[in-house]
């Protein structure tokens, strides 16, 4: 049997693989240069064997690779070069098109190997080559941004009420114990508020529940729009309950901004003919609690004396700010 030509069919698998495949000598020289390289470079072998990668690609010269080749070549080691570090050092494009563009973003993203050849039986003082392979990782690197965007968007839904956008209980319960913690670690205050949108049930029942629902989103978004230090957080607590937590912020600071809270939903005006109050008008009722410095860190303590607060703001008529008794001395 005729045996085949190893060598031609070496430079077939060079030309069909489809990875980058260079080789340079000790003097940065390319010797070999694939078809793949040609392809996503724009740069054919008879252009680029014979001269210097990095006169080739000047913008590689004192980068990793440059340090990889110079490491390979001078103590044989091999080097990998992280795509999340460097993504794409390497100027290739995944078409003409997109060269022609030379925008960074639209490189291929690049894993490369830089490995020191030795070639069999060669003498000690022979001269060395290293060979670069590149791989276009492009499509794992973009799977990878869409796996992370999702994570997090996942974890802001698990965080956020569906209808208001808000913080949602369990985002509440989180946060509450963090800042009664933080309040007693650095003998600070933490005040919070309950609000409760009064007689709701009967603008459910007589303006039907998606309106219900465009109510509860427009009473949220006017909450959160005066609440401007990052620290505080507006949370939905349930239902047609609202809680707004308010690190240090004192008593006296507390019913500060639920007196404008309680105005600013108000002036919005939301008709609701059904009300049983005297005003035609959503209202909503607060309830007001401070844990002062000293007090043991307790959430379920600030919660229940910001409840009890909002009962007495709901038996004395609603439509009013009340502060837990506490709050008075
Ligand atoms: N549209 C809508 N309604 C909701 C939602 N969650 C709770 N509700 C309604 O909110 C109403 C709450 O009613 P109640 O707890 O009786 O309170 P209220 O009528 O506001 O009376 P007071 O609080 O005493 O002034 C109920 O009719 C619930 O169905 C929601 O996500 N969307």
């Amino acid at each position: 049997m005729q045996q085949p030509d190893r060598l031609a069919l070496l430079e077939g698998v060079l030309e069909a693989v489809g990875a980058g495949i260079i080789i340079v000598d000790d003097a940065h020289n390319v010797v070999l240069w694939n078809k793949w390289m040609d392809r996503h470079a724009g740069r054919t072998a008879q252009e680029a064997i014979g001269a210097n990668l990095f006169d080739l690609m000047p913008e590689l010269r004192g980068g990793r690779v440059e340090a990889a080749v110079a490491a390979a070549l001078t103590n044989h080691f091999s080097s990998l070069l992280s795509p999340t570090l460097n993504r794409a050092p390497f100027p290739l494009y995944p078409n003409a098109a997109a060269r022609a563009r030379n925008q960074h973003d639209e490189r291929l993203q690049q894993a490369i190997a830089v490995t020191p050849l030795a070639l069999p039986g060669a003498a000690p003082d022979a001269p060395r080559y290293c060979m670069i392979q590149l791989n276009d990782v492009s499509m794992a690197a973009s799977r990878e941004k869409l796996l992370r965007e999702q994570t997090e968007l996942l974890r802001m839904q698990s965080f956020s009420d569906g209808l208001t956008g808000v913080a949602n209980r369990r985002a509440f319960d989180v946060a509450i114990d963090r800042e009664v913690r933080r309040a007693k670690r650095n003998g600070g205050v933490v005040s919070l508020l309950m609000i409760d949108i009064d007689y709701f049930k009967p603008y459910n029942d007589h303006y039907g529940h998606q309106q219900g629902d465009q109510c509860l989103m427009l009473v949220a978004a006017t909450l959160q729009a005066l609440l401007q230090r990052s620290v505080d957080m507006l949370a939905r607590y349930g239902g047609e309950e609202f809680a707004v937590i308010l690190p240090d912020n004192d008593a006296r600071q507390a019913r500060t901004i639920a007196e404008a809270l309680h105005a600013r939903v108000l002036a919005q005006q939301i008709p609701h003919a059904f009300a049983r109050g005297e005003l035609k008008m959503i209202t909503v009722s607060i309830g007001v609690a401070t844990l002062p410095p000293g007090e043991p860190s307790d959430p379920a303590r600030l919660i229940g004396a910001a409840d009890g607060a909002l009962y007495a703001a709901k038996r004395q008529g609603r439509n009013r700010v009340e502060a837990a008794l506490e709050d008075h001395d």
